[in-house]
């Protein structure tokens, strides 16, 4: 069984932070890559993120760098950049990984363009690397503050996610593992985009019921398009699924959720995507998801709701008109 002592951490974010302490808190010898020099001097000198983390200071011995040579040496890297770094985060890796490393992919999102799942990319751009996932319901700043969190590590054999799992585990953070590498992404990636659909009816005042409404049904389409692709029914009913959307979809401390309440107050995507605001995966991989769906003969009504918002096709009152008034059916039916 591999011995993980060593991580490297890729993305010096809200996320890539969080992990980076919950590492070190398991014990782990820890290196924090980040891109912005400001980042790694406030980690070095101050013991913080204030950008992305702001009012956490911490204790835990983390090395931060602004060279991905210092991966040299890692038994595991997590790649905790967003999901469309994905690709040239990879490439620029590569030259300083060892074969047969584990690489954690911690994003949540499909590629723009290709409409590939994150472990796809990497299977062309670091095919010597062992793919694993970490997704799940969990905020950053909930998991840097060491509030108690469970999430899903995916890799392709028991044992590699059995070892990361450890490598990562303590009493605040508790992961469950799994071999279903296709369910957690679709999950992970599929909650960001119903989020926003949830976020919007909040910010449109619709109600409660309407709230609960659009999860359930968010999760039928979840499950739908889980399924086509080959996901498990009890990935997408797990952690890195429900979990992860009954979280997302609840509360204005998600990203996602209040991007779309901005929508649903009547801002328009590209007044948010312009103001430069927070990341919000799900305005990203909203048309992709159709785009996929639509491939696979998958009918996603929300998804494609909330990526006909995001291009201004229809405003916040006609995407409302148009999800309510679709034909009437069964519950059960499968679109
Ligand atoms: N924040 C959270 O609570 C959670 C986030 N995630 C996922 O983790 C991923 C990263 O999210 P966060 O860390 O929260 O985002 P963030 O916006 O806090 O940080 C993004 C980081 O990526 C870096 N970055 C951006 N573009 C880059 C590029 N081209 N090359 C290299 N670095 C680049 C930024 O400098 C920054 O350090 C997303 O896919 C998100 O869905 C997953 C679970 C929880
Ligand atoms: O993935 C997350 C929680 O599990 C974070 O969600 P947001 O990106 O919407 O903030």
């Amino acid at each position: 069984m591999t011995s993980v002592e060593r991580i490297g951490v890729a993305g010096g974010g809200a996320w890539g932070t969080a992990l980076a302490l919950t590492a070190a808190r398991a014990g782990r010898e820890v290196t924090l890559w980040a891109r912005d020099p400001g980042t790694v001097s406030d980690v070095r000198s101050r013991q913080q993120n204030s950008r992305y983390l702001p009012g956490i200071t911490f204790d835990e011995e983390i090395r931060a760098t602004s060279e991905l040579s210092d991966f040299a040496g890692q038994d595991a890297i997590l790649l905790v950049t967003p999901a469309q770094t994905t690709r040239s985060m990879l490439a620029a890796l590569k030259p300083h990984l060892r074969p047969g490393i584990p690489v954690v992919l911690c994003a949540k999102g499909i590629e723009q363009g290709s409409g590939k799942l994150l472990t796809e990319v990497m299977a062309e751009e670091l095919p010597d690397a062992r793919p694993a996932l970490l997704s799940g319901p969990s905020f950053a700043d909930d998991v840097a503050k060491g509030l108690p969190t469970a999430v899903t590590i995916a890799a392709e054999t028991q044992d590699l996610a059995d070892s990361l799992s450890r490598a990562m585990a303590s009493q605040a953070f508790r992961p469950y593992t799994s071999t279903d590498l296709t369910g957690v992404q679709v999950g992970g990636a599929l909650k960001n985009v119903l989020a926003i659909a949830c976020g919007a009816v909040v910010g449109r005042k619709l109600g409660a019921s309407a709230q609960a409404a659009l999860t359930a049904r968010g999760f039928a389409e979840l499950t739908r398009l889980g399924l086509a692709m080959g996901a498990r029914q009890d990935t997408l009913t797990g952690l890195s699924g429900l979990g992860d959307l009954v979280l997302t979809c609840s509360t204005p401390q998600s990203r996602n959720f209040s991007f779309g309440i901005e929508l649903g107050r009547g801002k328009t995507a590209q007044d948010l995507i312009n103001a430069g605001g927070k990341l919000a995966e799900g305005a990203h991989s909203a048309r992709i998801a159709v785009e996929l769906a639509e491939r696979l003969k998958v009918d996603l009504p929300i998804s494609t709701t909330v990526a006909q918002l995001i291009s201004g096709k229809l405003s916040i009152d006609e995407a409302i008109t148009a999800l309510m008034t679709r034909p009437l059916k069964s519950e059960n039916a499968g679109a």
